[in-house]
């Protein structure tokens, strides 16, 4: 049995999606750009999936949607765009992003760190969240930018965006927000909070890989990361992705029609899923169920690398993840439960469960059967493992 339980790092493209995307590679082929009928006829299907990108996002026509080939190129540009902008004129020398954001925020939060830019790392406090109060006590009149993500990729946790981006509205600070895990879990609306950026990527919610997007308020537009041809409104050079802005238009819409479902079913099976796993001796789970996205389970358990219980679940046919798979490479611990101040012997036991529209009951209780005898094996065979009595301190420190 095969059971994919690691959502937060791909996620299974819709057949309806796939469906919609082939025309694209093999008749209606044409590029876009080019002046005949091979690139007309691709028009219509363009304009429809744009329509279905603004949508799903509730942005105004007089906003922009630049389609990226990912996520990360969409971080990359707020970031850099920003610098070359504010930083390297003088105007201002400071942005703000959480400890916890993806890789591709803090890694390019640190390359322009490196270029001069001064970088404020928001903490995240015991239970992975952020205080909004943070953001306005760093918050000074030489801030270019204030970049926080809607929910954590490992964790789960939604973060306060509405109250953050009022702080942002009120000092005329720029605000991004990296929607990536957001989009489809939960409801993502414009509209409703004052948002100048924000990235999202289709592989997230059952797209193609290779396309993503970044949201610009009217006003705020960034100069280019990539320059070239007049693509994108000459925000973003490149010959268009049509099959894969197709497909993401047609997965925002199926996200869109599928998130009550998601808010609902998919929350109560990984509700029951988690309450079996937390049965388990000397197990924790870092932010309350309430306050994350309907998927998501990061969970430790006690005494067992996190690597080694994913071989356990990788041979029994299951996948899931020790954090982002761009960090899974490597052995070190868990970065967001070194943050939320675990030991070290907790911040290397953490383990990612991220379910979908697609998870299955049955598929949940052959999982849980599998990490209780993993649990078994790999604490019988642990040099250093002992049962914790009742009420064993859980190792964190509250921040
Ligand atoms: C919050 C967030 N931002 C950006 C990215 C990068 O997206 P991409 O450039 O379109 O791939 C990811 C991918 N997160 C993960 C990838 O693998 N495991 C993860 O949690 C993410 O979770």
């Amino acid at each position: 049995m095969r059971v994919y339980l690691d959502n937060n790092a791909t996620t299974i493209v819709d057949p309806h999606v796939f469906a919609e995307m082939e025309p694209y590679f093999v008749q209606r082929y044409g590029n876009p750009n080019s002046l005949h009928a091979f690139a007309s006829e691709t028009h219509p299907a363009l304009k429809d999936a744009m329509e279905k990108i603004y949508a799903g996002i509730h942005a105004p026509k007089e906003d922009s949607v630049v389609i990226t080939s990912c996520a990360t190129e969409s971080n990359n540009w707020v970031l850099k765009s920003i610098y070359f902008e504010y930083i390297l004129t003088g105007r201002k020398n400071h942005i703000i992003v959480s400890e916890v954001e993806h890789p591709s925020v803090i890694a390019t939060a640190k390359f322009i760190e490196s270029m001069g830019c001064k970088v404020t790392y928001l903490p995240i406090n015991h239970e992975g969240m952020i205080d909004p109060q943070t953001v306005r006590d760093s918050i000074t009149d030489k801030t270019a930018l204030v970049s926080v993500m809607w929910a954590n990729n490992e964790t789960g946790a939604i973060f306060p965006v509405q109250e953050i981006g009022a702080i942002c509205a009120e000092y005329n600070v720029p605000f991004h927000t990296d929607a990536v895990q957001a989009i489809g879990k939960t409801p993502v609306d414009v509209q409703s909070l004052n948002v100048d950026y924000l990235t999202f990527s289709a592989h997230k919610f059952h797209g193609p890989k290779g396309v993503g997007a970044l949201y610009m308020k009217k006003g705020r537009e960034l100069s280019p990361l990539l320059h070239g041809g007049s693509q994108m409104g000459g925000y973003r050079s490149g010959t268009l992705n049509v099959p894969g802005i197709v497909g993401m238009g047609k997965a925002m819409e199926q996200a869109i029609d599928a998130l009550d479902y998601e808010m609902s079913d998919v929350r109560e099976m990984r509700d029951a899923f988690e309450d079996e796993l937390l049965k388990i001796p000397d197990t924790f789970v870092v932010t309350p169920r309430e306050k994350r996205t309907p998927n998501t389970i990061l969970i430790s358990f006690r005494g067992i690398e996190g690597e080694s219980m994913l071989w356990d679940l990788n041979r029994a046919g299951i996948g899931a993840s020790t954090g982002s798979a761009c960090a899974s490479e490597d052995l070190e611990s868990n970065p967001v439960m070194e943050a939320i101040g675990a030991d070290a012997d907790l911040a290397h036991t953490a383990v990612r469960f991220s379910l979908s529209r697609y998870t299955t009951q049955e598929e949940l209780d052959y999982a849980l059967e599998v990490v209780k005898k993993a649990v078994e094996r790999l604490r019988g065979i642990s040099s250093s493992y002992a049962y914790a009595p009742e009420g064993h301190d859980s190792g964190l420190d509250a921040h």
